[in-house]
């Protein structure tokens, strides 16, 4: 075990003003440079948000009793702030402040550290741990390598993050469509690909479809956390809307819900098989991840309702449905929100003769797929 391990630091962001602006903020300078290797959570606890070590040790509470050090962060002191990791247990307070050169910079919070190796507050009562571990296992299920059934799971399926953004494409035709290509890559690929396989859910060739629900199993967990953080980090095109929720492959509303998702299905189809044109049962709320394996495909969206296709087109007679071809490659993600996910109907057709892209037709092979969503909460 490391020293960081052992240490469990805690780093914990406070804002009143909690937006996405923040949030890029945080991983970008905060997780992506100052600590490589943590990670921005939410917190539905506490106030604010928390970026937690891997180690995810313990979660403890932000409180001076508690000899919690605070300091907050000032882009302008970023570089200082790596060079000074080591002091932050001089209580010095620290804020984070949005980014604007042109602008007054307005406090966006602050940032507090704690230190679970402190000699005072090293003293933490056992039962205070296992209440803490308890805590966090259900804000983000259970992650820790210290739990011994996990181990051979955990060594299949790792997403460590780069701290890298993605490029995400904004489907412009089709608003709340957004495609991550490179989400995944050949190694995490494979690596899912063999979680899955261990689930021995397609062990006999008539299954070709699987689902759970509830508790998820840990990779499906931790796919979930990384299309979290591939949206926080995302490098996002271009858009041509200018409204803040539709700028964002994911509105932060659902982006922070918990668990994000809890409901997996796993759909294998060999070549010429398909899924017919559907909307999403409305038993699934909005906000629904779709994350493409093995051989590509082309997936099309027609409007689920063709009397509300195209204003112009609605007086012509036998108007051609608007139908968008959106080429699912090996490793990507799509993000459906509000419009594609309600509004239009998605299929894939892997009959001969209609997989085409780029004037080609694509060359038909196993293709795997996860799909990710949230039950709607009973009434
Ligand atoms: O396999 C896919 O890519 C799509 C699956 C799907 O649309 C569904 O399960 O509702
Ligand atoms: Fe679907």
């Amino acid at each position: 075990m490391t020293r960081e391990e052992k240490d469990g630091k805690l780093l914990m962001i406070h804002s009143s003003c909690f937006n996405q602006e923040l949030i890029r903020i945080l991983r970008k300078k905060v997780a992506g440079e100052l600590l490589p290797n943590w990670r921005v959570y939410p917190q539905s606890n506490l106030h604010g948000n928390a970026a937690i070590h891997p180690s995810e040790a313990f979660l403890g509470n932000c409180s001076q009793e508690r000899n919690s050090c605070f300091f907050t962060l000032h882009e302008s002191k970023f570089e200082d702030m790596r060079a000074t990791e080591t002091n932050w247990r001089n209580f010095q307070r620290r804020e984070i402040y949005d980014n604007e050169p042109n602008n007054k910079s307005t406090l966006m919070g602050w940032v507090t550290t704690l230190f679970f190796n402190d000699p005072e507050f090293g003293k933490n009562k056992m039962e205070e741990e296992n209440e803490n571990r308890r805590i966090l296992n259900e804000v983000f299920g259970e992650s820790s390598s210290e739990y011994d059934g996990e181990e051979e799971e955990l060594q299949t399926f790792e997403l460590d993050s780069t701290g890298n953004s993605l490029k995400w494409e904004q489907i412009k035709e089709i608003k709340g469509l957004w495609l991550c290509k490179d989400f995944l890559s050949l190694e995490q690929q494979s690596s899912l690909l063999l979680a899955i396989e261990n689930e021995g859910w397609f062990t006999e060739d008539s299954r070709n479809q699987a689902m759970r629900f509830g508790d998820l199993p840990v990779w499906a967990t931790k796919l979930g956390n990384y299309i979290r953080e591939t949206v926080l980090l995302g490098d996002i095109e271009s858009c041509h809307l200018i409204k803040e929720e539709e700028s964002c492959p994911m509105p932060s509303h659902l982006l922070w819900r918990e668990p994000l998702f809890d409901q997996l299905i796993v759909n294998v189809y060999q070549p010429g098989e398909g899924i017919c044109a559907h909307v999403d049962l409305m038993r699934f709320e909005d906000g629904i991840a779709i994350i493409s394996l093995e051989s590509s495909c082309v997936m099309h969206f027609t409007r689920g309702d063709s009397d509300t296709c195209c204003i112009e087109n609605r007086d012509k007679k036998e108007a051609p449905q608007l139908k968008i071809p959106i080429l699912l490659t090996s490793g990507s993600l799509i993000l459906m929100c509000g419009e594609a996910r309600y509004l239009w109907k998605h299929e894939i057709n892997r009959k001969p003769g209609v997989q085409l892209w780029g004037g080609q037709e694509i060359d038909q092979q196993k293709r795997t797929s996860v799909t990710l969503r949230k039950l709607c909460q009973p009434e």
